[in-house]
């Protein structure tokens, strides 16, 4: 943790130093070059990414969670319309070459130059991206150890799993939940499709750890889930067919229209099906859908991180020979379960996903 810290602080040293600051005296020179652009650089928030394209939203009611009061909140179109500013544009820009290979992603707050009028055509340039409140990451799969940035700054994982058609999958749920827990984002179950199965069976596997959950079904009025996202930035994923298109058009009346928007402004013209985007609600708050994202390799995850994401086995392990890889022989995990402290099946899960990040074949 205080490495990232660390490394965060002096990645915004560097920038300082490359970007903005002109110290008159000793000797050194204003460099006029960068110093006018920056600051006359403008906020936006990146709302979607499509081939080195970034589609930032720029004006009032971009979300401002990045503050030092606890209790900031994205600022919402209702506020933006009772301070009489409803003024946003969507802006496509592209990465300024000083930025080098870092990665811009949705949810990102940037800085822009360049044109800003949003008109057709135009083509702004990013010069800074702000520091991050939470990245969530995957890696390929789960012995590749490169992360793959997804989603920046969200403070929700909202899990989507039917309850039936397709099954639910509790240890495609444990893998979110690791993601979440290692990105330090809040988890929500949200299991579709009650119409079709009950939520017992699976309430009662998480309900004891912690995690949240919203019940819903098509046609429901999503009056719990609504307020769990407003003024937040949540991440929706999930795989095909649970049903995730179907919640993101209920809780964004016109999403198809904002996205076949934000597909206009790029000019690609065509649905972008394959990388996530932002999307407003109209109580406030943002919904990132994620619609290439089937799943989540934890290569880049430490194994005391996943434990940790398994509250229920984190403590028994203390017990555990020192080095313990917890797959196998010696483990105490193996005594905590036979002793009826903990589950099997999610003793299971936990070993596949530590298993898989080694190499073995998971299938979840
Ligand atoms: N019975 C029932 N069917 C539902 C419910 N919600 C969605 N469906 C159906 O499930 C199917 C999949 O729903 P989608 O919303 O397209 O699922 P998705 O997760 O977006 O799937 P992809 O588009 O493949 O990512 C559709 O035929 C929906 O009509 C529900 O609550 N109950
Ligand atoms: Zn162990």
């Amino acid at each position: 943790m205080r490495d990232t810290i660390g490394a965060r602080a002096l990645k915004r040293r560097q920038y300082d130093e490359d970007d903005v600051r002109v110290r008159p005296g000793k000797g050194s020179r204003p460099r006029t070059r960068t110093r006018p652009a920056h600051e006359e650089a403008v906020e936006g928030f990146v709302v979607a990414v499509d081939r080195g394209r970034y589609t930032c939203l720029v004006g009032d009611g971009i979300p401002r969670v990045n503050g030092d009061a606890p209790a900031a909140r994205p600022q919402t179109k209702a506020a933006a319309r009772r301070a009489g500013k409803t003024d946003r544009i969507l802006v496509v820009a592209m990465k300024a070459r000083e930025l080098g290979r870092k990665g811009i992603v949705v949810g990102d707050r940037v800085a822009i130059v360049g044109d800003v009028s949003g008109r057709p055509d135009t083509l702004a340039r990013i010069v800074r991206v702000e520091e991050r409140d939470s990245m969530l990451r995957r890696s390929a799969d789960d012995t590749d150890d490169i992360e793959r940035p997804i989603v920046a700054n969200a403070d929700q994982l909202v899990i989507v799993t039917a309850l039936a058609d397709p099954p639910p999958r509790p240890r495609m749920i444990d893998r979110m939940l690791v993601a979440a827990f290692d990105a330090d984002i809040d988890p929500l179950l949200c299991l579709t499709k009650a119409d079709l199965a009950a939520p017992d069976e699976l309430v009662s596997l998480y309900e004891p750890l912690g995690v949240p959950y919203v019940v819903v079904e098509k046609g429901s009025p999503l009056g719990e889930l609504r307020d769990r996202v407003t003024d937040r930035i949540s991440v929706l994923v999930g795989h095909s067919g649970v049903g995730k298109s179907t919640l993101v058009n209920a809780l964004v009346p016109d999403a198809r229209r904002a996205v076949s928007h934000v597909n206009a402004v790029t000019g690609r013209g065509r649905h972008t099906s394959t990388s996530a985007v932002a999307l407003e609600l109209p109580e406030g708050g943002w919904i990132i859908d994620t619609p290439g994202v089937r799943s989540f390799g934890l290569a880049h995850v430490a194994m005391e991180t996943v434990l940790a994401s398994f509250p229920d086995f984190n403590e028994a392990a203390v017990d555990c020979p020192k080095g313990c890889t917890h797959l196998g022989d010696g483990c105490a995990l193996d005594r905590f379960v036979a002793e009826g402290g903990g589950d099997p099946a999610r003793l299971e899960s936990l070993r596949r996903l530590l298993a898989s990040r080694e190499g073995s074949p998971d299938d979840d």
